[in-house]
C-alpha cells in the first residue's frame, strides 16, 4: 500500500531524518514514535507530498489521505456542506458514514467555522472517511479530543484496518490498537553535514 525507501526529509533547509524505510501493507497501522522535534511531523508531511524529500522514494502515494495539524476545513460551510465538498472532491459522494462515524450528524447545518476545537478536530478526521483513500497519514489526531472521541477516532481507525485499509500515525497517546507496530525514528536524526554546508546557513 505504501513502500519508503532510503528517504531522507529535511525542514527550513536543514536536515532532519536520513535512511528511513518501511512498507505498509492493507491491514496494517504504523505509529511513528520520537520526541518533540525529533522529526514526525517532517517525515509525515514528506510522504504526503506537501514537501519533497531530499532522497529517497515513496510509492503508493496516490492512495493517501493526509489529516495534519491544521483541520482543513472551510469555516464558512457548514459541516455537511465540507463533507459533501471532500466527497465531490474525491468523486465518493457519500457523507453518512463520515457524519455518523464522527458522532456528527446533529451538528451538520453548523457552520464549521463555529463548531468547537474538538469538533472541528472530529469535522477534519471525518474527512477521512469521504476520500476513500486506503493509506491515512495522520499527523497527532487527536489533538483537542476528549476520551470518547478519542475512543471514536480508535474505532474507526480499526474499522478501516478491517476494510483493507491501512494508517500510518504519529502520536504520543496510546490508542488502544495492539495490532499497530511503532517505529521510532530517533535513530534516523540525520547528521547537519549531510546538506552542502553552504545550503546549512540559508
Ligand atoms: N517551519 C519550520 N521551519 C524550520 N524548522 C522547522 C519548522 N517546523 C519544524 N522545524 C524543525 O524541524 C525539526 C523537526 O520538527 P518536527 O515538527 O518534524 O518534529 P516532531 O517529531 O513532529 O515534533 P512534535 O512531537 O513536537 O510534533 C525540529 O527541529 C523543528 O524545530
Amino acid at each position: 500500500m505504501l513502500t519508503v525507501s532510503d528517504l531522507s526529509v529535511a525542514r527550513g533547509g536543514l536536515p532532519v531524518l536520513s535512511g528511513v524505510s518501511f512498507a505498509l501493507q492493507a491491514g496494517e497501522a504504523l505509529i511513528l514514535r520520537g520526541p518533540n522535534g525529533s522529526g514526525k511531523t517532517t517525515l509525515l508531511r514528506s510522504i504526503a507530498g506537501l514537501q519533497p524529500p531530499l532522497s529517497g522514494t515513496i510509492e503508493g502515494t496516490d492512495r493517501i489521505a493526509y489529516a495534519g495539524h491544521q483541520d482543513g476545513i472551510k469555516t464558512a460551510l457548514s459541516v455537511e456542506e465540507n463533507l459533501g465538498f471532500w466527497a465531490s472532491v474525491f468523486g465518493t459522494g457519500k457523507i453518512e458514514a463520515a457524519l455518523e462515524g464522527f458522532d456528527l450528524l446533529g451538528l451538520k447545518s453548523r457552520l464549521a467555522g463555529n463548531l468547537s476545537a474538538g469538533q472541528k478536530r472530529r469535522l477534519g478526521l471525518a474527512r477521512l472517511l469521504v476520500t476513500g483513500r486506503p493509506v491515512w497519514v495522520l499527523d497527532e489526531p487527536t489533538v483537542s479530543l476528549d476520551a470518547a472521541s478519542v475512543a471514536l477516532f480508535a474505532g474507526a481507525v480499526k474499522t478501516h484496518l478491517a476494510g483493507g485499509g491501512a494508517a500510518l500515525m504519529a502520536t504520543h497517546i496510546d490508542l488502544g490498537l495492539p495490532e499497530a507496530r511503532s517505529l521510532d525514528v530517533t535513530p534516523f536524526k540525520a547528521r547537519p553535514e549531510e546538506l552542502g554546508a553552504d545550503e546549512a546557513f540559508l
